[in-house]
């Protein structure tokens, strides 16, 4: 059996992506969207040299002064004349300074009588206080690159320099079907055969922060008329489906997808957990069937279903990165497959749980990351470094 190795299939999953045309949105609902094209500054930030503290615009040169002081400078209201030699002008955070003015002296290092200013301090140092034009950028320089998320930072920035709208990706439409004849949605009743839907919810959970509107098309049942009519039926960017992706007689999810017209790619990664995985298309739809086990469904929505969803609306770098800490116990050589161990990190120490059975929910919520190790990794020491991946 040829398992693929868990690069390559993310990237062949990503290729399964066909982004939406984008669209233009003001800058509040572009929010949590990603760029689609490049956004440069359409202007200058500072426009002009602008004082960084509350005090008053002297020359530099006139220093230890005294000056008289023959106006003011606020922010949204500039002095219009020039401060000739020996002159100062009243000045607060974020006026422009006034033309003659090169540094600011704060107003606690000044004492004043009348218009009479004296310096009652160090004094500025020369160029002191003063924001320069063009500090944060100039006009025409590349602010947020297509494919990265407008953050609340970003679109601040995108605010500040000139722009109402952006143009985005649009928002992915994800369909979520739980498969299995055994499950019941949750809180409801049920025979000790049977068991709570979770994995539905999980992946809800997981795709909560990004640009994803959810179809939920519940718990289907293990027959292959209800999961080919579901599947002919659904109009959407990725379909997700949890359970029956193994080969069992009751694992129904690939013969269904060939049956409703759709195309497998691939199936199988040397990933554990996670390994039944299949990937593929219908009609204008990605296809992502994942594992039952919760903790499988848990790993491959965060390889696969999260960072193929966040490349439908646009994403550049959707993959989640992987950070190193120290290990604070050996672990044994690894397998053929690649191994995301559940664990925790305490003061940049990461230990694992002690059962990995990718059915136990209980063992993944105490987690809060995962140790990636690669197929065949030799053993390793405590206090050796191991890549992790940080759980939100
Ligand atoms: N002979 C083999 N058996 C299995 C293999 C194999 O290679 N050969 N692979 C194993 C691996 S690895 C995995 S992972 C599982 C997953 O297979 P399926 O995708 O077919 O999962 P199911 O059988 O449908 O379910 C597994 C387990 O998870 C529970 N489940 C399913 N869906 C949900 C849900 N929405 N919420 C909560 N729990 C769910 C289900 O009841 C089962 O207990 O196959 C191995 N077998
Ligand atoms: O790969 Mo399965 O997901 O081990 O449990």
């Amino acid at each position: 059996m040829t398992l693929l190795p868990v690069a390559e299939a993310q990237t062949r999953v990503l290729a399964l992506a066909r982004p939406a045309a984008p669209e233009t949105l003001p800058l509040a609902k572009a929010l949590g969207r990603y760029a689609a094209t490049d956004v440069v500054a359409l202007r200058t930030q500072p426009a002009r040299p602008l004082s960084a503290m509350d005090g008053y615009a002297i020359r530099f040169d006139d220093l230890p002064g005294p000056w008289d002081v023959i106006g003011e400078s606020a922010a949204g209201a500039s002095f219009p004349g020039t401060v000739a030699p020996g002159q100062a002008a009243r000045i607060f955070t974020g006026a422009a300074m006034p033309t003659g003015t090169d540094c600011v002296l704060v107003q606690e290092e000044a004492t004043r009588d009348g218009t009479r200013l004296h310096l009652a301090g160090e004094g500025p140092v020369r160029g002191g206080n003063v924001r320069r034009a063009g500090l944060d950028f100039r006009e025409g320089d590349l602010l947020i690159a297509a494919g990265e998320r407008i953050t609340p930072a970003r679109a601040a920035l995108a605010a500040i320099a000139g722009h109402g709208t952006l143009s985005v990706g649009r928002r992915a439409r994800i369909a979520i079907a739980a498969t299995g004849d055994e499950l019941v949605p949750a809180g409801q009743p049920l025979r000790e055969d049977q068991l709570p839907e979770s994995n539905g919810l999980m992946l809800a959970g997981l795709l909560a922060d990004l640009p994803v509107d959810r179809i939920d098309l519940g718990i289907l049942p293990d027959r292959m008329d209800a999961l080919v009519d579901a599947f002919r039926a659904v109009d959407c960017d990725l379909l997700v489906t949890t359970g029956g992706a193994s080969v069992g007689d009751h694992d129904l999810v690939r013969p269904a997808l060939a049956a409703a017209g759709g195309e497998l790619d691939f199936w199988r990664i040397a990933l554990r957990p996670g390994k039944p995985m299949l990937a593929g298309r219908l009609r204008d739809a990605a296809v992502l069937g994942l594992p039952g086990n919760p903790v499988s469904s848990f790993i491959t929505a965060l390889l696969f279903v999260r960072p193929l969803a966040a490349r439908i609306a646009g994403a550049a770098d959707p993959m989640p990165r992987a950070i190193r800490a120290t290990l604070a116990h050996p672990l044994p050589a690894n397998g053929p497959r690649q191994d995301y161990l559940r664990a925790t990190l305490i003061d940049g120490q990461v230990s694992t749980a002690a059962i990995q059975d990718s059915s136990m929910l209980r063992t993944l919520a105490r987690s809060d990351c995962l140790i990636v190790r690669a197929p065949h990794a030799p053993a390793a020491d405590a206090g050796d470094s191991a890549e992790i991946l940080q759980l939100a």
